[in-house]
C-alpha cells in the first residue's frame, strides 16, 4: 500500500517535475491525472492538512455540519458588510480532498449558458463540450439521492412545490444539463457525490487519491505531502522557479520544480500565497511593505459568492430519523425574470433554494429568533449573483487572515436582494401547499408579522448565509485586452513562466449551479493541458 507522508528528505527538493500546492478539490484531480497521463515525470502534491484516508470524521458525508468551525476548517471571517450580514463564517477546508472532504457534494454540471460567459471573456476553449466531456469523465460516484434517504417530508416538500408552483419535478438534474444545456424551473431530490451503501464520500480524495494509497493504482511518480504549509512562491525575474514550504515538523524547505508549478489552494489561500509572494497589485504590496515581485492588478479581485437567505418553519411533528444523505436532500429552480433579462439567458433557472431539514438557526437566532427542535428551512439563494468584492491583505504578516470584503448586496440595480425577496415569497406559497403544508405548525424566521418587500428584504439580507461558493479571485480571461484577467485560458499566469492556477479562483464568473463539478471539470481539464505541454498526446484528436 502506498501512503502519504509528512516528510521530505532535503536531498529530494529538487527532484519534481510538477509541484501541486494545494491537495484539494481541484489539486487531487490534478495530481492524479498528471502522474498518470505522464508516468515519467515526478509529482509532487503538497497539502496543509492531514490525510483524510480512513478518517471517518471526514468521510462520513452526514457529519458534515460537525467539521465546520472545528481543527480541519480555517474559518474565514468576512469584512463588515453595510448591505448584509457581517457575521458570516467561511468555512475552508483544510485536509486532503479540500472542501470536498467537508462539503454536501451536491453535484451539477454548469450550465451552457455559464460556458459561454466564461468563453465570451477570453476562456477560449471551456466550452459546454469540453466541460461535457471532462465531466463524463470524472471518477467521483454521482447520482440522484437514493430511494432510502428520501424521507416523507422531503418527498412531500419535492411535490408541495412541484403543484405550488406548477414544476415539474425532475428525477436526475444532470442528465437534464447534459442534455438541453441548463435547467428550466423546476424540483427534485440532487445527485450527491457519494455511495448510498455506506454513506462515504465520493470526494476528490476519495475518487482519485485513495485508490492509489490502497494500492489499486501504482503511481510510484506521485508523492502526497501532507500537514505541510507552502509560504512562497519563488521567482527568478519572469520565471516562477518552485516554492519553499513548512514541513509538519517545522524544518523549512526550498523547492525547484523542473517543469511547472501549480496552485490549487483555492479562492482564498491562492491569492492570500500569491499576495504573501509580491505577486498581486503593486499598490496593495507596497502599502504593506510586501517587495513587488510582479504586479498584477487582478489577484484577489472579482471576490464571487453564492449568497442565500432563509425561511423556517418548525414542524408539528419529528422529521423521519436516519433517512437522509446529509440534511439538504433536495432543491429547486426558478426564474424570476422576463425571458432573456440577461441577454440570451432564456428562461432558463436564476434562482434556487436548498431546502434543510435541520434547524439552520445560525443567523437567525442571533437576532432573537427562537430555535426550533423540529425544523424545516428553505434557503433562496441567487445563482448569478451581480454584486462583486475583493480579498486583500491587511499585514505582511503571514499569519494574518486575509479581509475578504464580498460586498453582499452591492450592486447598483439591487438584483440581488429582489431575488432574495422573490425566493422568500416563493417559499411561502410551497408552505402553503398540501402534501407538504399539514407538516408546518408556524413560521418561525421571518415570521407572518414581515410581509412587504422592504421588510423581507432588509429580513432577508440581515440572516443572509453564504452557500460556502467563493470564486473568481484569480480569474480566466483574455489576458491581452482584460488588465485584471490572472490567468489565460491555458491557465497560465499573466506574465511569468512555469506557474498556473487551477481551482475556484479561477472562474471568471459564478456557474449558476453549486460549483464542485465545475471545479472538479477545471481539475481535468488543467492535466490535460499540463500533460499537453509536457509531451503528452492523449487527446490530441479530440482537443475542443
Ligand atoms: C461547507 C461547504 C459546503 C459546500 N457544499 C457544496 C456542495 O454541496 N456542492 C458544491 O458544488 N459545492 C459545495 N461547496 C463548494 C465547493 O466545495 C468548493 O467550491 C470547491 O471544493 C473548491 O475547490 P478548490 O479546489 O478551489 O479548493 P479547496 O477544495 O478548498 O482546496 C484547497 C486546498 O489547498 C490547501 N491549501 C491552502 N493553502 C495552502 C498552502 N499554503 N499550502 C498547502 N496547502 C494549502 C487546503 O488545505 C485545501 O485542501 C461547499 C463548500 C463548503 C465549504
Amino acid at each position: 500500500m502506498a501512503s502519504t507522508t509528512t516528510q521530505l528528505h532535503p536531498s529530494d527538493v529538487d527532484s519534481y517535475d510538477f509541484i501541486i500546492v494545494g491537495g484539494g478539490t481541484a489539486g487531487c484531480v490534478i495530481a492524479s491525472r498528471l502522474s498518470e497521463y505522464l508516468p515519467n515525470k515526478k509529482v509532487l502534491l503538497i497539502e496543509a492538512g492531514p490525510s483524510d484516508f480512513m478518517d471517518d470524521r471526514v468521510l462520513l458525508l452526514k457529519d458534515w455540519l460537525s467539521l465546520l468551525g472545528g481543527e480541519l476548517d480555517y474559518d474565514y471571517g468576512t469584512t463588515e458588510q453595510p448591505m448584509g450580514n457581517s457575521y458570516i463564517r467561511h468555512s475552508r477546508a483544510k485536509v486532503l480532498g479540500g472542501c470536498s472532504s467537508h462539503n454536501t457534494l451536491i453535484s451539477f454540471r454548469p450550465f451552457e449558458y455559464d460556458c459561454k460567459r466564461w468563453e465570451t471573456q477570453g476562456c477560449t476553449g471551456w466550452s459546454f463540450q469540453t466541460f461535457t466531456r471532462v465531466l463524463d469523465n470524472l471518477r467521483n460516484t454521482i447520482q440522484p439521492v437514493h430511494e432510502r434517504h428520501r424521507n416523507q417530508l422531503c418527498l412531500d416538500w419535492v411535490e408541495g412545490c412541484s403543484k405550488a408552483l406548477g414544476i415539474p419535478i425532475i428525477h436526475d438534474f444532470n442528465h437534464e444539463i447534459k442534455t438541453k444545456g441548463a435547467l428550466k424551473p423546476c424540483v427534485g431530490f440532487f445527485s450527491v457525490s457519494y455511495n448510498p451503501d455506506d454513506g462515504r464520500r465520493s470526494s476528490a480524495s476519495v475518487a482519485y487519491i485513495h485508490p492509489i494509497l490502497r494500492g489499486e493504482e501504482k503511481r510510484p511518480n506521485l508523492t502526497v505531502l501532507t500537514n505541510t504549509w507552502v509560504d512562497k512562491v519563488t521567482v527568478e525575474g519572469d520565471k516562477v522557479t518552485g516554492i519553499s514550504l513548512t514541513l509538519q515538523s517545522g524544518e523549512k524547505r526550498t523547492l525547484h520544480h523542473k517543469a511547472e508549478t501549480i496552485l490549487c489552494a483555492g479562492a482564498v489561500d491562492t491569492p492570500r500565497l500569491m499576495l504573501l509572494s509580491g505577486l498581486g497589485p503593486r499598490k496593495q504590496l507596497s502599502d504593506l511593505g510586501i517587495p513587488v515581485v510582479k504586479d498584477i492588478p487582478g489577484v484577489g479581485e472579482n471576490l464571487l459568492d453564492h449568497p442565500e437567505s432563509i425561511i423556517i418553519w418548525e414542524l408539528n411533528r419529528p422529521v423521519p430519523p436516519n433517512q437522509t444523505t446529509m440534511d439538504s436532500d433536495a432543491g429547486i429552480f426558478l426564474r424570476r425574470e422576463i425571458p432573456n433579462a440577461a441577454g440570451g439567458d432564456g428562461e432558463i433557472a436564476d434562482m434556487m433554494m436548498h431546502c434543510y431539514q435541520i434547524p439552520f438557526c445560525l443567523n437567525t437566532s442571533r437576532l432573537g429568533y427562537d430555535t426550533p427542535i423540529d425544523a424545516f428551512c428553505m434557503t433562496p439563494n441567487i445563482p448569478r449573483p451581480r454584486s462583486r468584492g475583493r480579498l486583500y491583505l491587511t499585514s505582511s504578516n503571514p499569519l494574518t487572515k486575509p479581509a475578504l470584503d464580498f460586498r453582499y448586496f452591492t450592486d447598483p440595480a439591487g438584483y440581488d436582494a429582489a431575488t432574495i425577496v422573490a425566493g422568500l415569497r416563493a417559499a411561502r406559497e410551497v408552505a402553503k401547499q398540501e402534501p407538504f403544508a399539514s407538516w408546518l405548525k408556524r413560521e418561525v424566521a421571518p415570521g407572518p408579522k414581515l410581509q412587504t418587500d422592504e421588510e423581507l428584504s432588509e429580513y432577508g439580507r440581515r440572516v443572509a448565509h453564504t452557500v460556502y461558493h467563493p470564486a473568481g479571485t484569480t480569474k480566466m480571461g483574455d489576458v491581452e485586452r482584460d488588465g485584471m484577467a490572472v490567468v489565460d485560458a491555458q491557465l497560465r499566469v499573466r506574465g511569468l513562466s512555469g506557474l498556473r492556477i487551477a481551482d475556484a479562483g479561477v472562474f471568471p464568473e459564478m456557474p449558476t449551479i453549486n460549483p464542485m463539478l465545475t471545479v472538479l471539470g477545471v481539475g481535468e481539464r488543467a492535466a490535460e493541458i499540463l500533460a499537453g505541454a509536457w509531451g503528452w498526446r492523449g487527446l490530441e484528436k479530440e482537443r475542443l
